[in-house]
């Protein structure tokens, strides 16, 4: 392996389809070469929060995450050493009790709606991306997989876009856009822009081959 692995952060409202982008981009590779950290994942622990409060916690602010565990994980998998990645239950609203053992490889990808609010985690990425999808597109998105993925409904998820997933977009999510190198538009299907990571992430590995 290379010297020092490459950081790449994937950013974007709630259904723009950064999954979508990041998981065409992952499908290119080789699992040797290349691992994707969820921000989601790192969702404070709310195990000893009741479920009535946890229906109540605003998911889409940034101190809803446990930016400090990410930085943590990103900097040991940076230096060649693996960790143990959470993983998150949207039904039960808090990290379930498995972890994910995850071996460092040379491409890191942070994925999630804030990855690029914080700047210890910008500072850590090598190429930003920002997923630019309008708001129309987003919530008929997310409303088809909430209501499949992750046991919403409808009322449910309308209620949440207006009160909360809206203005916290606006507040915090889109104001990060002016952070990325690149922006693509639509997201999941943009098979321009994702071939074009594709070939930059072949040619980085390449020449690690060869330094
Ligand atoms: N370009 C696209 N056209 C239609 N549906 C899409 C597109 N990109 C993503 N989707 C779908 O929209 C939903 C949300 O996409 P996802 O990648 O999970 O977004 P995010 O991770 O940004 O919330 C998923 O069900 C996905 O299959
Ligand atoms: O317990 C939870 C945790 C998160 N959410 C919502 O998820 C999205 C972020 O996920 P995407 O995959 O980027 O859509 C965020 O907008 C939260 O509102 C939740 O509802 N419950």
């Amino acid at each position: 392996m290379g010297k020092k692995p490459i950081v790449i952060g994937v950013a974007g409202g709630s259904g723009s389809g950064k999954t979508s982008v990041t998981k065409s981009i992952f499908d290119h590779f080789t699992e040797k070469s290349i691992l994707m950290l969820e921000q989601d994942y790192y969702y404070k622990d709310q195990a000893d929060v009741p479920m009535e409060k946890r229906l109540q916690t605003n998911y889409d602010h940034p101190l809803a995450f446990d930016n400090d565990l990410l930085i943590k994980h990103i900097e040991s998998l940076i230096n060649y050493d693996s960790v143990k990645k959470p993983v998150y239950d949207y039904t039960l609203h808090t990290r379930s009790s498995h972890v994910i053992e995850v071996e460092p490889k040379d491409v890191i990808i942070v994925e999630g709606i804030l990855v690029l609010e914080d700047e210890r985690l910008r500072n850590l990425m090598d190429i930003k991306l920002f997923v630019d999808t309008d708001a129309d597109l987003r919530i008929i998105r997310r409303m088809l997989r909430d209501i499949k993925e992750r046991g919403r409904t409808i009322d449910s998820v309308i209620e949440q876009y207006v009160t909360v997933v809206r203005p916290m977009h606006n507040q915090f999510i889109e104001p990060t856009k002016r952070y990325a190198d690149v922006i693509i538009p639509e997201g999941g299907h943009n098979h321009v822009a994702i071939d074009l990571m594709v070939t930059k992430i072949q040619t980085i590995l390449e020449q690690k081959e060869i330094l």
